[in-house]
């Protein structure tokens, strides 16, 4: 009896030690394009009790030891691309740990789209240096094998290049002001290229994808249609696109 209540104490700590959770939640990373509806999309899911929502850790982004390591990034990438690309997978890292109680997790992008679409992007345009860029991708490849970082779905919010880009000229941000639409096109043909191409998902999740174009007067109804995935309710087979 004594061994019973030895195991019984000792996994009781194991869960308080863990914040009170064994298994990783049912966790979905929201994705897409730089002013595709995201941080709108994960608001709608604020209400629900089984819902921990992580927005995107930008506050940190832009406060680093006071440091607006985005705005650094916009002015000048070439300078400052591999401190904020650094940054941005110590951030989105620290929210593929972070514990939840809620049974499911859902995050706003991840450390694949950080490094397959922006780091990505940035090599393209040359802007990040081959030898950061090896840094980056070793740093990647390592965290994403020693943390349990796997995503069990994928919400796709796909916009056309030209709604993105007005919406981020009406959100205003203003270390967004010298984004040109070329660098959203791009950024779109690279979401799309890692969504739909199997090759370059590394993550194993099943992709579903939103019409995100749709106009917030009614795109609540393209949310609610997706719900029963998203909530885990209809569990998704991984699939090809
Ligand atoms: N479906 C939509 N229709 C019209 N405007 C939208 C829609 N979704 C978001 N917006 C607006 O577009 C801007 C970007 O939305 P946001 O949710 O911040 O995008 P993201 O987090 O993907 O960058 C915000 O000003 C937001 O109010
Ligand atoms: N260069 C990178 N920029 C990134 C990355 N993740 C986000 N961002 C930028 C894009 C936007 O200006 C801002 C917030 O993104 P939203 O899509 O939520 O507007 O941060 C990245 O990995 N690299």
């Amino acid at each position: 009896m004594n061994t019973v209540k030895k195991i019984i104490s000792k996994m009781a700590q194991t869960v308080a030690s863990s914040g009170g959770d064994l298994a990783r939640p049912f966790t979905v990373a929201v994705e897409g394009n730089v002013g595709s509806g995201k941080t709108t999309f994960l608001q709608h899911f604020n209400k629900n009790q089984n819902v921990a929502v992580l927005a995107e850790p930008i506050d940190m982004w832009r406060n680093c030891s006071s440091y607006n390591l985005l705005e650094l990034m916009y002015q000048d990438p070439k300078k400052w691309s591999f401190t904020f690309q650094s940054y941005v997978q110590l951030t989105m890292l620290r929210q593929h740990q972070r514990k939840t109680r809620q049974p499911i997790k859902l995050m706003e992008r991840s450390l694949y789209s950080a490094r397959y679409c922006f780091v990505e992007k940035l090599c393209r345009d040359g802007l990040m240096a081959k030898p950061s860029m090896e840094v980056i991708d070793q740093w990647f490849n390592y965290v994403t094998k020693l943390e349990d970082t796997q995503l069990d779905l994928i919400v796709y919010l796909r916009t056309s290049p030209e709604v993105a880009f007005e919406r981020i000229l009406k959100r205003n941000r203003s270390e967004e002001r010298t984004v040109a639409f070329e660098y959203i096109r791009d950024l779109h043909d690279i979401h799309e290229a890692w969504l739909y191409n199997k090759t370059l998902h590394k993550c194993k999740a099943p992709v579903i994808v939103l019409n995100a174009d749709l106009d917030q007067s009614v795109i609540e109804e393209e949310y609610m249609k997706f719900e029963p995935h998203i909530l885990n309710k209809i569990p998704l087979e991984v699939k090809s696109l």
